[in-house]
């Protein structure tokens, strides 16, 4: 008789996330023998340089924020320039704000608003009822998000708009609370000062990518630009889905995120494993989203993240998603092609790139469909 040797052959295992609006997208995720040395924590970059005069300073923050966005794709950054007393009074009134009572918060709602702007909650599936017997679906909150967009008079260098442009600007749609005072003015202050450091930003990763730095400059002139107050209640126990926002990539460019102290944001490295962000004072977290992904022909990543609030109180973070002009065509850049590794994308702008999810988010607020998830 003659022994024979079994090979175990190992599955692939997929992550599945949310992209664009759809669920079916998934990412090979690397276990066993196929594992890779990938990261195991967030890198931290002090980009005080990026303001620096000398360009050869600004090549040299450049180039370490591009390594970590083609590696990591989300980093830390510090000496960023936005003050503790702006960030400490957009978290105060944000908080006063989702305080309120529904019926008062809900003056603002999404669901009123044809861009969707405004406040919404979202809510869980907790089944209740003996574990052998019929089971009642119970739904119960577990965010409330309060968006709000770009708008143009509000830029620190106010663009020269056409009509049709101007009604690309998603901030036109704006539902501003009358209550806390100050709201309106303390989160145009925020927009404001974010859109100064992005295009900073912009021009770094320009300088990273080999571009002149002022590459994307006119590009950047009337962004898509999204904020969003977020709310995290604790998670509720019994709670179907253990995520209080589930495993999603970012469609923008990139993403300026800043969180309370309470944790929870985890974010996908290469071999399935969930690298925990959290909080490091006087920081914000930065992470690559799929245009910029799309338009450097994949070499920097737009990675997969998901946050659990699991710390029994509430969190509260506000990501500021950045992105280019609505009507800027963008193909690959130049110097992210080559005759060995041709561009895989034609150009594309934001407008068609959000057109098919900015639909879908309204035929779900139209119809009451569920995807059980919660769209940027
Ligand atoms: O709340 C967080 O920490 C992350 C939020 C996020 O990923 C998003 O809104 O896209
Ligand atoms: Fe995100």
């Amino acid at each position: 008789m003659s022994a024979t040797t079994t090979m175990a052959v190992e599955e692939p295992r997929y992550e599945f996330y949310y992209r664009e609006n759809t669920w079916d997208n998934k990412r090979q995720v690397l276990t066993g023998s196929r594992c890779i040395d990938t990261f195991s924590e967030i890198p931290l970059v002090d980009i005080s340089r990026i303001f620096s005069p000398k360009l050869e300073e600004r090549k040299a923050v450049a180039q370490a924020i591009t390594n970590v966005c083609q590696r990591v794709g989300f980093m830390y950054i510090s000496n960023h320039g936005i003050s503790q007393e702006l960030v400490d009074k957009v978290f105060a009134m944000s908080a006063a704000f989702h305080a309120q009572l529904k019926e008062i918060k809900q003056e603002c709602y999404t669901h009123n608003n044809k861009e969707l702007r405004g406040w919404n909650e979202h809510s869980v599936n907790t089944p209740r009822g003996p574990v052998h017997g019929p089971r009642l679906k119970v739904r119960v909150a577990k965010k409330g998000s309060f968006l709000y967009s770009y708008e143009p008079d509000n830029d620190p260098v106010p663009p020269q708009l056409t009509a049709e442009q101007r009604a690309m600007c998603l901030g036109t749609y704006n539902q501003w609370p009358t209550k806390p005072d100050g709201f309106k003015e303390t989160m145009l202050r925020y927009q404001r000062e974010l859109l100064t450091l992005s295009r900073k930003l912009m021009q770094s990763i320009a300088l990273g990518l080999g571009c002149e730095e002022t590459y994307f400059d006119t590009h950047v002139t009337a962004p898509f630009v999204s904020i969003i107050l977020q709310h995290y209640l604790p998670m509720h126990p019994d709670a179907e889905d253990p995520n209080s926002l589930g495993a999603h990539t970012d469609y923008e460019t990139f993403t300026i995120l800043n969180q309370d102290a309470t944790g929870g944001l985890e974010v996908l490295n290469k071999n399935g494993i969930y690298i925990p962000a959290p909080y490091i004072p006087n920081t914000f977290v930065v992470n690559m989203g799929d245009f910029l992904e799309r338009i450097t022909n994949d070499k920097v990543v737009s990675t997969v993240h998901r946050v659990r609030n699991v710390s029994g109180r509430q969190r509260y973070s506000i990501p500021f998603f950045f992105s280019f002009n609505m009507d800027s065509d963008m193909g690959v850049i130049p110097s992210c092609a080559s005759e060995t590794n041709p561009a895989k994308y034609g150009p594309r702008n934001l407008f068609e790139f959000t057109k098919e999810m900015r639909a879908r988010q309204k035929r779900k607020y139209t119809t009451g469909e569920k995807h059980g998830i919660d769209a940027n």
